[in-house]
């Protein structure tokens, strides 16, 4: 049986502030039976480690350079990010995947770094729309899981594997359990080739995961947990989802 994982993912949002009130809230709002965590932006790690000192509550980034260090500008390292506590790191997000021209290998790299200083990849992969109405959805997740599987060989059981549909992201339109399912169960059996782990690795899902679809979309058998946009940015929703998941 494997544990459920919830990740919420705020993206560029926050202030110090708004992020004190929220994080104080997530400690009231626990503990939960399920694992959880808050994917921060950069600037806000350290005092979200602080703010969580003595909860379960995980923390990690958003990002991480593929890069071991040196002449890089305005990237930050997965050494930096293991120096800061962090447990996770998304890699892959779509949105950097198209704002920032992120390729998959380049999100491959990027999990391999991560790996590297013992910090858990968030591996997001996910179809757009048009990809989805020309039937590529398969073709396209599989594509994209196959260069991080081709990267890390051996290692690739230790990541966290996220099906986010490019067109159910902040969009409402979230997938029905049944579609996601579907896709998850691709991604389980490619990674069942790649590694005897893959019963164990957990894949979770994204894109307009709301407290009153969480349930319904936790309960299929290979969703195994979620990647939490917009509603992981007030304390009650995400902890409703937290606790849907338990
Ligand atoms: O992109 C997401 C999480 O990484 C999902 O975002 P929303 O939950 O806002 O749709």
């Amino acid at each position: 049986m494997r544990k459920k994982l919830v990740v919420g993912n705020w993206k560029m949002n926050g202030s110090r502030a708004a992020n004190a009130v929220l994080l104080a809230g997530l400690r009231e709002a626990g503990p939960w039976t399920a694992d959880v965590a808050v994917c921060v932006p950069f600037p806000y790690i350290t005092e979200t480690a602080l703010a969580l000192t003595g909860t379960a509550v995980g923390f990690g980034a958003q990002d991480c350079s593929a890069h071991e260090q040196g002449a890089y500008t305005g990237e930050v390292s997965s050494a930096m990010l293991a120096d800061l506590g962090c447990r996770y790191a998304i890699v892959g997000h779509s949105e950097r995947r198209a704002y920032h021209q992120e390729s998959d290998q380049l999100v491959a790299d990027k999990a391999k770094a991560a790996l590297a200083h013992g910090i858990t990849p968030i591996v997001c992969v996910g179809e757009t729309l048009a990809e989805r109405e020309a039937g590529q959805t398969e073709q396209v997740v599989k594509r994209q899981l196959a260069a991080v599987i081709h990267t890390l060989t051996h290692c690739i059981g230790e990541i966290v594997l996220a099906y986010e549909p490019v067109w159910a992201i902040g969009t409402g339109l979230t997938a029905t359990p049944e579609q996601a399912q579907a896709v998850h169960a691709v991604l389980r059996t490619q990674l069942h080739a790649a590694t005897q782990k893959s019963d164990a690795m957990r894949l979770l899902y994204g894109g307009s995961m709301k407290a009153d679809n969480a349930a319904a979309l936790l309960a299929q058998p290979d969703i195994d947990g979620g990647l939490i946009g917009g509603a992981s940015l007030k304390a009650t929703d995400f902890g409703a989802i937290c606790r849907a998941a338990g």
